[in-house]
């Protein structure tokens, strides 16, 4: 008989068939993540923003919520959150290399995700502006009845924006269904966390009037309670809640960073041996929903689409410059 360990997911209400998509998603976020790298590298995009390291809390959030329904407002690590919203490999790549066919039309920044049809709000540069975009989306859906939430992350330093306090604050006041997830991975560019927050993310909750809950940002599991029950105080009309996800940024800040400038080699390799995707493998093998047979195959198919989406989106044509006040009015047809 399994063990209570080995059936939590279960006891949280996930099944096999969700914990095995989540590690799926998880998988194709850290080899999408390698590859946009490389091809960075290689001189074919013009930059790169990693979120190795944050993927199985980004995942384990998004699966707590529902898709194409709650609204998302991520920041530019979330490639597992916008995975698991309904986003593809297909269409991450063609927004890496800022191809016409791009959801945006080749417009935006690489990791400046954004997707009308999976809910996804456009992010802009400056950080924290998602964080008060949140906000308004829960306002309407409160003024809808309707019974969405909005979820929103940012980093440590992030939520020292002024945007951060001003939307914790409206939000605590009125009560508003939103999820505000820190995803603390210990640096803002060159700056570690205790050079940033004096205490903690998760206690300034308290003085918004509203809970605050620190977890494992490498175990998919806490995550996923933790966003579960923020989910439903959001939408028994209980307000917001903060979610501080522990996590650690294994690159460097984005390719046009020296990290070891500012930290050592021995301190990124010791985080590489917490990756949460490897634990989270281990638990899958452990409690039997999946096998070393499975894996590779899944591995395959990750694979197999990143390559397919890698060539596609590589060869595919550029928007032309005639076209670069298309969709700027709402006379071309509206929106995008
Ligand atoms: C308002 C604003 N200030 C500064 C920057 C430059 N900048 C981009 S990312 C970043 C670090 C943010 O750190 P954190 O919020 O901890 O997130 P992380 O990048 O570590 O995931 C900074 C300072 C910016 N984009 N916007």
């Amino acid at each position: 008989m399994a063990s209570q360990t080995v059936t939590k997911h279960r006891q949280i209400g996930l099944t096999d068939e969700q914990v095995l998509e989540m590690y799926t998603i998880m998988l194709k976020a850290r080899r999408y993540d390698e590859r946009a790298l490389l091809i960075q590298r290689s001189g074919k995009t013009a930059f790169h923003i990693s979120g190795i390291g944050q993927e199985t809390a980004q995942v384990a959030a998004a699966f707590a919520l529902q898709k194409q329904h709650d609204y998302f407002c991520p920041y530019y690590r979330d490639y597992g959150v916008v995975l698991s919203a309904g986003m593809t490999l297909h269409e991450l790549m063609l927004l890496s290399f800022v191809k016409a066919e791009d959801v945006n039309a080749g417009r935006q920044m690489p990791a400046h995700f954004s997707h009308r049809k999976h809910h996804i709000v456009t992010g802009s540069s400056p950080v924290s502006t998602q964080v008060l975009h949140a906000v308004g989306i829960a306002l309407s859906a409160v003024m809808d009845q309707e019974d969405r939430v909005a979820f929103t992350s940012f980093g440590e330093g992030s939520s020292n924006q002024g945007d951060v306090h001003e939307a914790f604050n409206f939000a605590g006041v009125f009560k508003l269904p939103v999820i505000f997830m820190c995803e603390n991975n210990q640096y803002a560019i060159s700056i570690p966390a205790h050079r940033q927050v004096a205490g903690r993310v998760v206690d300034r909750a308290a003085g918004y009037g509203f809970p605050g809950v620190r977890v494992d940002g490498n175990d998919p599991l806490e995550v996923y309670q933790a966003v579960k029950e923020a989910r439903e105080r959001a939408v028994r009309g209980a307000g917001p809640t903060l979610i501080e996800a522990m996590l650690y940024r294994i690159s460097p800040h984005s390719t046009a960073d020296d990290d070891m400038i500012y930290r050592t080699k021995e301190e990124v390799e010791y985080h590489k041996e917490q990756d949460g995707i490897q634990k989270f493998r281990a638990y899958l093998l452990e409690c039997g929903v999946l096998d070393e047979e499975l894996d590779r195959s899944v591995n395959e198919e990750v694979m197999r689409e990143l390559n397919e989406a890698t060539k596609y989106a590589d060869k595919a044509p550029y928007p032309s410059p005639e076209d670069a006040l298309k969709h700027v009015y709402a006379e071309d047809g509206g929106g995008i």
